[in-house]
Formats: C-alpha cells, sequence, structure tokens
C-alpha cells in the first residue's frame, strides 16, 4: 500500500456575538465568536477533516454528529485527538500539516505560537511540522465583513 498520502479540508462558521473565540485550540478575547455545536474551532475541524481525507475516512461529522449531545461544545483539541487515534488504529501517522484562517478578525498572528503548540500537543506532531497563517479577505464577501472565518488545511500522513 502507498505508504504516503494527502488530504485536505476546509471549514467555515459564522460570526456571532457572545459565544467564545476558539481557533487551534486557542481562546482569544473577544466579545464575538464562532457558532456551532461544538467549540467551533473552525481551523481545527479544517485539521481534522485533512486528516480524515488522507487516510480516506468519512469527514468529521460522520464521526462526531452535530445532533449527537455529547459534542455539544465539546473542545475540538478532543475531537483532533480521537481523529489522530482513529488513524492511528489503520495504521496511519501524521507526517505534517499545513493550515491558512481566512479571517478579518481577530488578529491571529500574536497567537500563532500558542496555536501551534496547541495542535502539536494534539497530533503528537513536532511544532515545526504545523504550518499555520492568516490572510484576511480584504474586505470581500461575508468572509471579509467579518460575518465568517474560514480554514484551509492539507496534511501529509505516513504508515506506522
Ligand atoms: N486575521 C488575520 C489576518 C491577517 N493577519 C496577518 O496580517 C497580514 C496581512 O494580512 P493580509 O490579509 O493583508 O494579507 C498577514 O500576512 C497575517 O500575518 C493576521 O494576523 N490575522
Ligand atoms: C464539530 C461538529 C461536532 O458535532 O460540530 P460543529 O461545531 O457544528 O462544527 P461543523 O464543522 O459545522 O460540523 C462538524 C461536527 O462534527
Amino acid at each position: 500500500m502507498t505508504p504516503l498520502r494527502i488530504g485536505h479540508g476546509y471549514d467555515i462558521h459564522r460570526i456571532v456575538p457572545g459565544r467564545p473565540m476558539i481557533l487551534g485550540g486557542v481562546r482569544f478575547d473577544t466579545d464575538y465568536g464562532l457558532d456551532g455545536h461544538s467549540d467551533a474551532d473552525a481551523l481545527t475541524h479544517a485539521i481534522c477533516d485533512a486528516l480524515l481525507g488522507a487516510a480516506a475516512l468519512p469527514d468529521i461529522g460522520h464521526f462526531f454528529p452535530n445532533t449527537d449531545p455529547a459534542f455539544k461544545s465539546i473542545d475540538s483539541q478532543i475531537l483532533l485527538q480521537r481523529v489522530i487515534a482513529a488513524l492511528r488504529e489503520r495504521g496511519w501517522k501524521p507526517v505534517n500539516i499545513d493550515a491558512s484562517l481566512i479571517a478579518e478578525k481577530p488578529k491571529i498572528y500574536p497567537r500563532l505560537a500558542e496555536m501551534k503548540s496547541a495542535l502539536a500537543a494534539s497530533t503528537g506532531l513536532p511544532v515545526d511540522c504545523i504550518g499555520l497563517k492568516a490572510t484576511t479577505n480584504e474586505g470581500v464577501d461575508e468572509i471579509g465583513r467579518a460575518l465568517a472565518i474560514a480554514a484551509h488545511a492539507v496534511c501529509l500522513i505516513e504508515r506506522i
């Protein structure tokens, strides 16, 4: 079987008042946050889907349905740890992850190191195997009007 596989993931969540803003396992000090059944960490969800996709497994919603109360407000780092465990059971481990956030706000750059540390802890990867960056959408569309935040992720996995 092929020893290396590539995966891609995407997620988007609406910005709403009064919800926590959690991205890459890090909480931002804002009076707005992302709407969702879980903690709505769009970045971590995109990473989960990239890993699942690389292993040709069904997506995050299949493993953790948004109709299941067990996942209400759940910390997405727990979901990511379970995704890593699902891959490990099937003989796969991550090699590296690269992800991009598209967000008008909050400013991501000052918190990047913390986010990488949190994702490294959940995936078991060294921090230098996790790429992370942010860009605004230059005011274009709902993301550009700060009504939503989107994330894209790619990853490589290899045989254990
Ligand atoms: N939410 C964000 C968006 C962007 N950044 C950083 O600002 C730089 C400039 O953004 P552009 O959209 O003009 O490319 C970008 O390179 C990021 O480093 C950010 O920290 N948080
Ligand atoms: C993370 C899960 C968990 O129920 O819920 P949401 O926070 O709604 O996130 P989304 O990316 O829309 O769907 C995936 C679900 O698995």
